[in-house]
C-alpha cells in the first residue's frame, strides 16, 4: 500500500538531516568513479532500501501513515505549504481535506523540550501566586500608560516593554531600564530566532533545546552573581537557585519562560489595539462599563474584574479572534504509535492547528461545550504554564488603556486617517501590525488618574 504522510505529521527535521547527510557522503565518494545518473539511481535506491528496512522494523503490521498531500522523496511535504507566511491557512485546508486534527489532541505526547521538573516554575506561576504579582503588574501597566502618553506613536514598543519588564521581574527579579534595556534586547533577539525556528521548514534549529546553547551573557547566566551577593529579589530563578537546581536547568527554564511569555502577550495586546480600532462601538461600550465601575475617578484594579462583564467578554473574544499561536507549539512523538489504524512514526512532529475550528465549541450531542476559548494556551500537560500571569497582564493592560485613552486610527501628515490592513507575521507566534493612535479619553482625566 502506498504510504502518504499527513500534513500535520512531519518527520523531524533533525532526522532528515542525518539521513541526507549520510547519503550525501556516500554520493560524494561515488562521484569520483561513476557518472552522475548512476550515482543518482544508487542514491535514491539506498534511501528506499533504508526506509523499507526501517518501516518494517517499526511498523511490522504495515499500517498506513495518516492520509496527507503527495510528498516528495526525502523532504516529504516540507515545501507543500503554499502559504509559507501563514502556514495555518494551508494546514487548515489540509486538515479539512485529510485529518480531523482535533481528535489527535487526545494523544499523550511526551515532548521534552526543556527539562521541566522544577516545581519552582509551576509554583511561581500558579493561580495562588498571581496575587503576589498584582502590585508589580499595576506598577508596570501604569508606567506603560505614562510612556504611551509621552510617545504615543511607539505603541508596539510600549506594549512589548510592558510585557518584557513584567516577565524580567518575575523570572529574573531584574528591573528593566525604561528604554533600550541591554538584557532585554539580547533576550529579544534570541526569542525572535526561536519563534522563527519552530517550523520544520525553518533554517534554524527547530526545537527549544537551542536555549542550552545560549552564550553566558544571555539572560539566565547572570543569576550566579545575583545569588552571590544575596541581593537578588525573589524570582523564579532565585527560587530555583535556593533549591539547588542544576544551572543548565535554570537557564533553560528562565530563557524558555522569557521567550514564551513576551512575544505572545504583546501580540495579544496588539490584537486588542487592532480590535479597538476596527470596532469602535465595542470600545465605547467597554469604556462606559469601566467608568461605571470606577466612577471615572481612579484607575481600574484587579478587584474590578468580576464587575466588568463586557470587558471580560471583550478580552476572551480578542484572544479567540486573533490566535496568538495558531499552530500551538509543535510536539514530537518519542515513540512510534498507532492512532485510529494509522501508523505514526517516532520523531514525528505534530501540529495542532487551532487557527479556526468552531467545531471545538460543539459537543458530540450538538450542544455548546463550556469551553471558554482557552485553546490558545495549548493542551494537556504541557499547557502554557504562564497562562494565569498572561491573562492577568493582558487584562490589566486592556482595562487600563481603555480607562485612559481612546484608541483610533493613526493620522497621516495631511490629517487623514490611515486605513488598516491586518497583517500577520509568519512564525509560531503571529502578530498584527496595528497602526494605532491614542488620545486621552474625554470620559477620564487621562494620566491624572495615575497620580
Ligand atoms: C497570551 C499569552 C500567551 C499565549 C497565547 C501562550 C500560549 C502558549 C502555548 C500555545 C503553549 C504550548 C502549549 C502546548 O505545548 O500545548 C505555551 C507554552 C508555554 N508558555 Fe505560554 N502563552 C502565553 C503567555 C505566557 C507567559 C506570560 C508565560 C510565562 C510567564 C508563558 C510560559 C510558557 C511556558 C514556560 C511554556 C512551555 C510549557 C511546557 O512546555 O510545558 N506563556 N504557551
Amino acid at each position: 500500500m502506498a504510504h502518504r504522510r499527513s500534513p500535520f505529521i512531519r518527520r523531524s527535521g533533525l532526522g532528515c538531516e542525518r539521513l541526507e547527510y549520510r547519503h550525501f557522503r556516500i554520493t560524494s565518494t561515488l562521484m569520483l568513479d561513476f557518472s552522475y545518473p548512476v550515482v543518482l539511481v544508487l542514491f535514491v535506491f539506498s534511501i528506499l532500501v533504508e526506509r523499507y528496512i526501517k518501516k518494517n522494523k517499526d511498523n511490522p503490521a504495515g499500517l498506513p501513515l495518516p492520509p496527507g498531500p503527495p510528498r516528495l522523496p526525502i523532504v516529504g511535504n516540507l515545501f507543500g505549504s503554499k502559504d509559507l507566511g501563514a502556514q495555518w491557512l494551508t494546514y487548515a485546508e489540509w486538515g479539512r481535506k485529510y485529518v480531523l486534527m482535533v481528535k489527535l489532541m487526545d494523544w499523550s505526547f511526551n515532548v521534552g523540550f526543556i527539562p521541566y521538573g522544577p516545581s519552582s516554575m509551576h509554583q511561581a506561576l500558579n493561580p495562588q501566586a498571581m496575587l503576589s504579582y498584582q502590585g508589580l503588574q499595576l506598577s508596570k501597566v501604569h508606567q506603560m500608560i505614562r510612556n504611551i502618553l509621552v510617545i504615543p506613536h511607539e505603541m508596539e514598543a510600549h506594549l512589548r516593554t510592558f510585557t518584557a519588564s513584567t516577565i524580567m521581574q518575575v523570572v529574573y527579579g531584574y528591573e528593566m531600564a525604561p528604554q533600550d534595556d541591554l538584557f532585554a534586547s539580547i533576550a529579544d533577539r534570541a526569542s525572535e530566532m526561536l519563534t522563527n525556528s519552530f517550523f520544520p521548514g525553518a533554517a534554524l534549529v527547530n526545537t527549544f533545546p537551542m536555549f542550552q546553547y545560549l552564550p553566558e551573557w544571555c539572560p539566565g547566566a547572570g543569576f550566579k552573581n545575583l545569588h552571590a551577593n544575596g541581593t537578588a529579589p525573589q524570582s523564579i530563578v532565585s527560587q530555583m537557585i535556593q533549591k539547588h537546581e542544576e544551572e543548565a536547568v535554570i537557564k533553560a527554564v528562565a530563557g524558555t519562560t522569557y521567550a514564551a511569555a513576551v512575544e505572545t502577550s504583546s501580540s495579544a495586546l496588539s490584537a486588542f489595539m487592532m480590535a479597538m480600532i476596527m470596532f469602535p462601538e465595542v470600545q465605547k461600550t467597554a469604556q462606559a462599563e469601566i467608568d461605571h465601575v470606577t466612577g471615572g475617578t481612579r484607575m481600574p484594579d484587579f478587584g474590578d474584574r468580576e464587575s466588568m462583564v463586557y470587558l471580560e467578554a471583550t478580552y476572551r473574544k480578542v484572544l479567540r479572534w486573533c490566535q496568538v499561536t495558531p499552530l500551538g507549539v509543535p510536539h514530537m512523538t518519542t515513540e512510534s504509535d498507532v492512532y485510529n489504524g494509522y501508523f505514526i512514526p517516532k520523531d514525528t512532529i505534530v501540529f495542532a492547528n487551532i487557527w479556526f475550528m468552531p467545531e471545538r465549541f460543539i459537543q458530540e450531542d450538538g450542544t455548546l461545550s463550556d469551553d471558554l476559548g482557552q485553546q490558545q494556551f495549548g493542551f494537556g500537560r504541557r499547557i502554557c504554564v504562564g497562562k494565569y500571569l498572561a491573562e492577568a497582564s493582558v487584562w490589566i493592560a486592556m482595562v487600563s488603556i481603555l480607562a485612559v485613552f481612546d484608541v483610533k486610527k493613526a493620522m497621516d501628515e495631511f490629517g487623514g486617517e490611515i486605513d488598516i490592513t491586518p497583517q500577520y507575521t509568519p512564525g509560531v507566534i503571529m502578530s498584527q501590525k496595528a497602526v494605532a493612535m491614542v488620545q486621552p479619553a474625554p470620559s477620564s482625566t487621562g494620566c491624572g488618574l495615575l497620580a
